[in-house]
């Protein structure tokens, strides 16, 4: 029976490589589900230590999660060229907003994450097992996007507390991934919150994926992602009038940043 097993065990060893190579199908799955293997094991694995560490639900424990995350570039041949990470060195709270193409995001993410910095992720996340309880002990804020009030109510309550919590927040302002090598029509939400607690706005551009992933195309191999942190944008003194002109001119330049790191010509 062992033998059996064994001899089971091998072939399949032996045959994953050439299957790989022959099925894109078979590699995309395998590596897709490495990396969410590695998110749940690593979760369980992070969670008591940043419960022994820092005592439950804390920003400190983003410091913990992004040691270990950080790690994970290296099993998918990933690698970062970042610019701009003093735009970071602001004086206390701000709003940094990002593109957001894949779960893959959450490696750049931790690649560049500032000290004292929560994300705002969608409330499904809390019940992604393991991962969703780490999520919930580095402090990340859990919004209903089906819920506009409840949303809304979210973000202003983040808005009060973020300055005497002196942390800053990572928004995804397109709301959902978005693959396509382009950005998506932005939500308000976090140029609202920004302007309400009069603090910055920080724009982060990821260079597009596409040359090295794509769900629709089993496409998933190593590659190079361009990071650039470009300069903040103050909201003193501006008012809820402001936001919409805000948003478009984060959108814009964000947009054409994101042509430029990607070499795609601008419009
Ligand atoms: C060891 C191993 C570890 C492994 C583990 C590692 C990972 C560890 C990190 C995890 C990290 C997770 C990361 C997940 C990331 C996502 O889950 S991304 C998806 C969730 N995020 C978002 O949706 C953020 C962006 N969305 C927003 O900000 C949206 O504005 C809101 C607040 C959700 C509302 O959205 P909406 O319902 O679509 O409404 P929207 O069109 O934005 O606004 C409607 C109206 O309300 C107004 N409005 C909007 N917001 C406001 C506001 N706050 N105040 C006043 N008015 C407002 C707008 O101005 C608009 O009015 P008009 O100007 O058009 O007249
Ligand atoms: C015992 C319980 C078993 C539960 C099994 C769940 C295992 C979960 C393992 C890995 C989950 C990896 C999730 C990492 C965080 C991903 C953050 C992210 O990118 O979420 C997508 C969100 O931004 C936007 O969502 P949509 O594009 O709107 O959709």
């Amino acid at each position: 029976m062992e033998l059996g097993w064994l001899l089971w065990g091998a072939a399949v060893l032996l045959l994953l490589p050439v299957l790989m190579e022959l099925s894109p199908a078979v590699n995309f799955a395998l590596r897709i589900g490495f990396y969410y293997l590695l998110f749940f094991v690593c979760s369980a694995l992070t969670a008591p230590v940043c419960l022994l560490v820092n005592g439950g639900r804390t920003v400190k424990n983003m410091r913990i999660i992004k040691t270990v995350v950080k790690t994970f570039k290296y099993f998918f041949g990933l690698r970062f060229e970042v610019k701009g990470l003093e735009n970071f060195e602001v004086e206390g709270p701000a709003i940094i907003v990002s593109n957001h193409q894949s779960i893959l995001d959450m490696m750049g993410l931790m690649e560049v994450l500032p000290d004292n910095c929560v994300q705002v992720g969608k409330k499904e996340l809390m019940y992604a097992g393991t991962v969703g309880l780490i999520i919930y002990l580095g402090g990340v804020i859990f919004i209903n996007r089906k819920s506009t009030s409840s949303a809304k109510m979210v973000m202003a309550e983040v808005a009060k507390t973020m300055a005497t919590d002196n942390v800053k927040v990572w928004v995804y302002p397109e709301g959902t991934r978005n693959c396509t090598g382009d950005l998506l029509p932005f939500k308000k939400g976090a140029f609202h919150v920004a302007v309400q607690a009069q603090v910055p706005v920080i724009p982060v551009v990821y260079s597009s994926f596409t040359t090295f992933y794509n769900p629709k195309k089993n496409l998933f191999t190593s590659g190079k992602i361009k990071v650039e942190v470009l300069p903040p944008i103050e909201t003193k003194g501006l008012t809820s009038d402001d936001v919409s002109e805000l948003t478009d001119r984060c959108y814009r330049t964000m947009r054409a940043t994101l042509f430029r790191l990607s070499g795609r010509p601008g419009e």
